[in-house]
């Protein structure tokens, strides 16, 4: 599905990705770990094709992406969410959905109002659901709560559809039950199936609850691999990231 290959990218003297190459199967959920700075962001910014890596192949389904602008990226199945939101904030809900809808499908030439086609609507509303945002989709983007502007953002990258789902940080800054509901949220959305979710997550209770595989990034090498019990139990990943065994379930 989604396989990696000897991926490198530096900023000037910066190594930020070293020869990393990762498989993420069809429909698994993964988590990408490590210390700040390893190397995370880079990763879905290089897969994403908001920056071109110096050398190495990404491959999705088998079709090189490397070089795609990112506008095709999507098109090509690779949606992506983002650790701050980015949203169109004087938007509601539906428009911002129903915009994301538009732009791939170059539907713009049968505009007759703002978002005027049906088929916008019916998707966007299923995507609503889905997240639990169809209340609020007369809300404007800009004055939802921190944790529904996260899954307006998410379900920005859903609508169009993706085979692969990135996730950076969905939980960052919010509280206990946002976080919890995010995360049953992300967790029922790949259950339901179709989806490959690669997630980066600084919360190690929440990555080794619903993660399959683990990717432990440092220095921006792959430090490690497995699951939950191999990764918590890996003398390295202790030593680079985790901590002593006592202090993860700190
Ligand atoms: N655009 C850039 N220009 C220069 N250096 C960069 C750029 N983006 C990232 N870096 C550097 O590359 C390295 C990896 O950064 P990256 O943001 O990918 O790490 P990260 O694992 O996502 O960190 P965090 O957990 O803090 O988000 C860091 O040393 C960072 O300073």
């Amino acid at each position: 599905m989604l396989k990696i290959e000897h991926l490198n990218k530096s900023f000037g003297g910066v190594v930020a990705t070293s020869d990393v190459s990762i498989h993420f199967k069809t429909e698994s959920l993964s988590a990408v770990i490590g210390p700040n700075g390893a190397g995370k962001t880079t990763f879905f910014n290089l897969i994403s094709g908001a920056l071109r890596p110096d050398s190495g192949r990404i491959l999705l389904d088998g079709e090189d992406i490397v070089g795609l602008p990112s506008s095709e990226i999507v098109h090509k199945g690779i949606g992506r969410a983002f650790q701050v939101a980015k949203l169109f904030k004087t938007l509601t809900v539906e428009e911002s959905l129903r915009g994301a809808l538009m732009s791939p499908l170059g539907k713009s030439s049968q505009m007759h109002g703002r978002f005027p086609l049906a088929q916008t609507r019916d998707r966007a509303y299923e995507v609503m659901e889905q997240l639990g945002l169809h209340t609020k989709a007369d809300v404007i983007s800009g004055n939802l709560s921190h944790g529904d502007q996260k899954l307006l953002d998410m379900a920005l990258a859903l609508v169009l559809k993706p085979k692969v789902l990135l996730l950076d940080e969905p939980v960052a800054g919010m509280g206990p039950e946002e976080r919890e509901q995010m995360i049953q949220t992300v967790y029922a959305l790949w259950k339901k199936g179709g989806l490959t979710v690669v997630l980066i997550e600084h919360d190690m209770e929440i990555v080794f609850r619903i993660s399959q595989h683990i990717h432990v990034l440092s220095y921006g090498k792959v430090l490690a691999e497995g699951n939950a019990e191999q990764i918590r139990n890996n003398p390295a990943v202790i030593e680079a990231y985790l901590g002593k065994p006592a202090e993860v379930h700190a």
